[in-house]
């Protein structure tokens, strides 16, 4: 095991990256519901420019951490700092949603969350507007200042559309595009709002494999083109390993480990956490199989009762019982 890779939720030995530019600093994160805590104790440091990806089995807390980012939950304990490229510090717990999205974190979400029946520009267009400066009231009155808004919110949504390789299904309602095109469609709108720190909630489901290296490109170059930081939340591990910078696990609310790609790989207490996940889906897989095989079976006898010919369903040989 390689030496800097951290196996507890708090600030255990301090690593060659700890003392970077950090764009999100959160720390004790605790979130409950009733009898189930679902953040217990977390700590996320994100260093400015850099791809970290949060894995875990089903029900981590993944998702959890997203919501309690962006103001979508908010956790009963703790402390999220938020530091913006032009300076100055802003406390992310339990502000709202938009407020978060205006200071420039903003997401995706696991379940695709378009506007169907409108096109992929106007859906892109409504982001856009949220970081221009024109009131409703000079937009009803079509003030120059409401004109000029109207015009920069076209153009952005032209270029984050473009740039996400969707400008030519500008005029496509989002609820007619595959669902390849829809992921990029959400992705184009949180770049509408000029994010320093884009949140990526499983951008890969439900995507085929060409898709999938379509997205592995557009993760690079939006980190790497746009300078956005990226938080990853994502099931596929090739995509995860091939892009991220450092991993973070989570366990039953818990960070577990913390490290580069290949150090996760290697820690006892991940392999051990997928490995649990992995026995249950072999459970259920296990018991297909034999329900598949037990019907079978039934065709096969009652195929046998109506064969006239010893030899046809005697290859178990007389008296042996089947299993
Ligand atoms: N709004 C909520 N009300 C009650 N319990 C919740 C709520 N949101 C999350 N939880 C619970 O918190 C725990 C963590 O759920 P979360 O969705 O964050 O996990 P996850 O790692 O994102 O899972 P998945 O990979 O399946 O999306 C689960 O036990 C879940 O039932």
């Amino acid at each position: 095991m390689t030496t800097d890779v951290r196996t507890d939720g708090g600030s255990a030995g301090t690593t060659a990256t700890d003392n970077g530019d950090l764009v999100l600093d959160a720390a004790g994160v605790t979130l409950r519901f009733g009898g189930v805590t679902s953040l217990n104790n977390v700590e996320l440091r994100m260093h400015r420019g850099e791809v970290l990806a949060v894995i875990g089995p089903n029900g981590a807390g993944k998702t959890s951490l997203f919501n309690s980012l962006t103001g979508a939950y908010t956790p009963q304990e703790g402390r999220i700092t938020y530091r913006p490229s032009q300076g100055g510090e802003h406390e992310l717990l339990g502000r709202k949603p938009h407020l978060v999205s205006r200071l420039g974190v903003s997401r995706t979400f696991q379940n695709i969350r378009l506007f169907g029946a409108l096109t992929a520009l106007e859906n892109v267009k409504i982001a856009a507007e949220t970081r221009l400066k024109a009131g409703p009231v000079s937009i009803m009155l079509g003030l120059p200042n409401a004109r000029k808004a109207e015009r920069d919110s076209d153009r952005k949504a032209h270029e984050v559309l473009s740039f996400v390789g969707l400008v030519d299904k500008l005029n496509e309602l989002a609820g007619s595009l595959s669902y390849g095109d829809q992921r990029r469609l959400e992705i184009a709108r949180a770049l509408a709002t000029d994010p320093q720190v884009l949140l990526l909630d499983e951008p890969a489901a439900g995507t085929n494999p060409t898709e999938k290296l379509e997205l592995e490109q557009l993760i690079r170059r939006i980190n790497r083109d746009l300078g956005v930081s990226v938080l990853l939340i994502e099931h596929d591990m090739r995509l995860v390993m091939s892009v991220a910078d450092r991993v973070m696990v989570l366990n039953f609310g818990k960070k577990i480990a913390e490290g580069t790609p290949s150090e996760v790989q290697q820690n006892p207490a991940v392999i051990e956490a997928y490995l649990g996940a992995v026995a249950e889906e072999d459970t259920a897989a296990v018991a297909e199989t034999i329900a598949a095989h037990e019907a079978a079976e039934t065709d096969a006898d009652t195929d046998d009762t109506d064969d006239t010919d010893d030899s046809a369903g005697g290859s178990d040989g007389p008296g042996k019982e089947r299993e």
